[in-house]
């Protein structure tokens, strides 16, 4: 029997051989013209561990923010990070080979139980549109088309708007001045219904707050409140289910079962034509194609993923910055007071109407304050697949199955391009002249390129509207009496914009000058399409 000095040699041993063997593997599977590697220390696993937390770019880009791309080697998968905004615009050219079909096609195997067939029309359908000529949409523009510009956006911002509206004076309860509450859970529980109005129309699922529940309603993704609980939603399974260890989460299984079959029931025998334009169009697409009702139906249940994942977040981060800061609070107020007209109702009572159409065209400083909160708080990585070995820029190898990942934070906190006060939030930001004008590339929070984000305008204008009549009606106080901006440093990697690390207790008041006026929310014009600063493939602005 070995002794125990030397059961230690022999371990040490085995893992010096099988380190070297490491690093042998590792340099001899890597071509010189691929981007350098970093991350070797202990190859392949010390990127997997770092990829766990999602502060792991933040990291990256403060030890080689200065590499314009560098590959991270984990098990059977390369990924390239792209710090370079220049490289970012050439990537954006290469919609096809570089392509972001692919990661979501991916991404759905992972989560979605689908038959063989749905994953060979899938296959085909991608084929077709990147083999094609330039024309073909991919499969996803032709799905999302109803959210561009037009009369099928204007009739979904219309039900939202209303929806808003309707639930406006139940913010606080009718006959109290005041609620207390946890904002981050409030922020949700009074936009899941409008929103999803909004997109899915009057057969909306998520009106029963089972089926809310089964989202993610219930089930923030605040660490100590899923620790409270027990069942799993599906938004809350997505992290794992997309890492392969669907078999972990049986509850968020469990709960895509329980809304696809749900929405399935609502299809069949022709219920679609009930739903918005929106699932219309799905519902026509996948038809058209031959897929089958079960698979179209979990891929309906996934847009509710593109649809609340980050506009929620993004509410409540808009919210606490206006309020906590009394001069930001202030300056956005009177912007949107000065676009409030005021007349009388027959009966001689006070109405204000607001159009929310001049939220976006005439409140500058409003504006920049929501692009702010989009570019301070976004976490997230816009990820492509690499379809065939291709020389990116003609410098770069990049193979065929890496993934390409583009950090937001690289961009959005760069001090080169933002200033010295690119990790702040500075309110007018984006309304200041004086600041140099910073490239589109470089303000990722929607995407970029020819996947900017579809559902950017009606996100806009729910979040601008949300916000404006808040400000205007009502007072939000911290419990504590000081305002804390949470951090978001436990969020996970699947949407851009971040749950908060912990909620924050507030106490919401009507205003005592809203006593007795009736408000009207109007939405006079069209989608302004160019509002957030659209851009093509090119990454160069629309405008
Ligand atoms: C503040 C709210 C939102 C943010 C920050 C956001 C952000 C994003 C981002 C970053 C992407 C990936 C684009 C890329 O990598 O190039 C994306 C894609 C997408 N978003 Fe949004 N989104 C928001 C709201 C919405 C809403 C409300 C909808 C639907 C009504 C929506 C529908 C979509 C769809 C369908 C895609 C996939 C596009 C494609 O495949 O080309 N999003 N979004």
């Amino acid at each position: 029997m070995p002794s125990i000095s030397t059961s230690i040699a022999l371990i040490g041993l085995a893992l010096a051989v099988v380190y070297i063997a490491l690093q042998w593997h590792l340099r001899a599977t890597q071509d010189p013209r691929e981007p350098p590697v970093i991350e070797t220390t202990l190859p392949y696993i010390t990127p997997a561990l770092g990829l766990s937390k999602h502060t792991y770019f933040a990291d990256l880009r403060k030890r080689y923010g200065k590499l314009p791309i560098s590959t991270l080697r984990l098990p059977g998968q390369r990924i390239y990070v792209i710090n370079d905004p220049q490289l970012i615009s050439v990537v954006q050219r290469q919609y096809k080979i570089l392509s972001f079909q692919s990661v979501e096609d991916r991404m759905s195997h992972k989560m979605f139980n689908f038959t063989p067939i749905t994953k060979q029309l899938q296959k085909r359908e991608a084929d077709a549109w990147r083999t094609g000529p330039a024309h073909v949409p991919s499969p996803a523009h032709a799905q999302f088309k109803p959210l561009a510009p037009g009369k099928d956006l204007d009739d979904m911002n219309r039900i939202m708007l209303k929806s808003l509206e309707e639930s406006m004076d139940d913010w606080v309860p009718p006959g109290s001045q005041s609620r207390r509450t946890h904002l981050f859970e409030w922020v949700k529980e009074v936009l899941v219904v409008p929103t999803t109005n909004g997109v899915y129309g009057s057969e909306n699922l998520y009106r029963d707050p089972v089926a809310r529940k089964k989202y993610w309603f219930v089930l923030a993704p605040i660490k100590s409140c899923t620790m409270l609980t027990h069942t799993r939603s599906f938004f809350d399974g997505i992290p794992t289910m997309i890492k392969g260890g669907g078999f972990l989460v049986k509850d968020s299984v469990a709960a895509i079962e329980f809304l696809s079959s749900t929405w399935a029931k609502g299809l069949q025998n022709g219920g679609h034509k009930k739903h918005s334009r929106f699932i219309q169009k799905l519902y026509e697409y996948y038809t058209e194609r031959d897929f089958p009702i079960q698979d179209m139906s979990q891929l309906i249940t996934g847009s509710a993923v593109a649809v609340l994942g980050n506009t929620l977040p993004t509410a409540f981060w808009l919210v606490i910055h206006l309020y906590s800061d009394r001069k930001v609070f202030e300056a956005c107020r009177e912007e949107i007071m000065a676009q409030v007209v005021h007349s009388k109702d027959a009966g001689g009572n006070p109405v204000r109407t607001v159009d929310i159409t001049a939220l976006k065209v005439a409140c500058p400083l409003f504006h920049s304050a929501f692009r702010e909160v989009l570019r301070l708080e976004a976490v997230g990585t816009g990820i492509r697949g690499v379809e065939e070995d291709h020389m990116l820029d003609g410098k770069y190898l990049l193979r065929k199955d890496a993934l390409i990942f583009m950090p937001l934070v690289s961009q959005h906190l760069d001090h080169e391009r933002w200033g010295a006060d690119a990790e702040e939030y500075c309110y007018d930001r984006f309304a200041d002249k004086t600041r140099p004008r910073v490239s589109n590339v470089s303000f990722r929070s929607f995407g970029g390129g020819t996947t900017l984000c579809p559902g950017r305008h009606f996100a806009t204008t729910e979040l601008l509207a949300f916000a404006a009549m808040l400000l205007l009606r009502f007072d939000i106080l911290p419990k504590s009496g000081q305002w804390v901006v949470p951090t978001s440093l436990n969020a996970e990697m699947t949407t851009n914009m971040p749950a908060p690390d912990f909620d924050v207790d507030v106490e919401i008041r009507r205003r005592s000058d809203d006593e007795g006026l009736k408000w009207v929310w109007r939405l006079s014009e069209s989608e302004h399409a160019a509002m957030l600063g659209d851009q093509d493939e090119h990454g160069n602005e629309k405008a």
